[in-house]
């Protein structure tokens, strides 16, 4: 089940001028700084309520952000769902005919396994699903 919307993903070119910038905008300090190095990028989040802003910036040339920022501005990247069972999920999207973008459920950002659901089959929105790690 889909149960939160748990972040927007913002793609940017410089991380520390994007971090100031919505440092001032939201009028709260990030929280959280991480290095995945899986996807290669660099992530400063934000929480606004119960919901976060991701900020992301590609840490090498074949890094999907790095790869938007060739052929796009600056802006919204993706949008991420917290869910109760991310391998239900995917084996349910899959089933109702869904590009999932990986076979089984990877680590995030920020304790999360998570798992891309191709913006061509999502009416040109990345999608992004997420389950909170829990020890
Ligand atoms: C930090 C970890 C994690 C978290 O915990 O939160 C993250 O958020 S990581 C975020 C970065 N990682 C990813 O985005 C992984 C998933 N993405 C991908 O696998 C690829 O980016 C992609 C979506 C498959 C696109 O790659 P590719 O096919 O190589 O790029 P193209 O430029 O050829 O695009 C094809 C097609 O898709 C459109 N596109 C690409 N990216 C987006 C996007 N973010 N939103 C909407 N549409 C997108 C692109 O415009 C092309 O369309 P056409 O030009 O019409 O063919
Ligand atoms: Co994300």
């Amino acid at each position: 089940m889909f149960t939160n919307l748990e972040h927007l993903g913002f793609a940017v070119t410089n991380l520390e001028a994007a971090t100031d910038l919505y440092t001032t905008l939201l009028g709260v300090a990030p929280y959280k700084m991480e290095h995945v190095a899986s996807e290669a990028v660099d992530t400063v989040f934000f929480k606004v309520g119960g919901s976060k802003i991701e900020l992301l910036a590609g840490t090498s040339p074949d890094s999907a952000i790095t790869k938007f920022l060739a052929k796009k501005p600056e802006g919204i990247h993706h949008v991420a769902f917290e869910v109760d069972d991310i391998r239900a999920e995917m084996a349910r999207l899959k089933t109702e005919g869904f590009v999932l973008l990986n076979e089984k459920p990877k680590r995030g950002a920020d304790n999360k396994l998570v798992c891309f659901v191709h913006p061509k089959s999502a009416a040109g929105v990345l999608v992004e699903l997420c389950q909170t790690i829990h020890p």
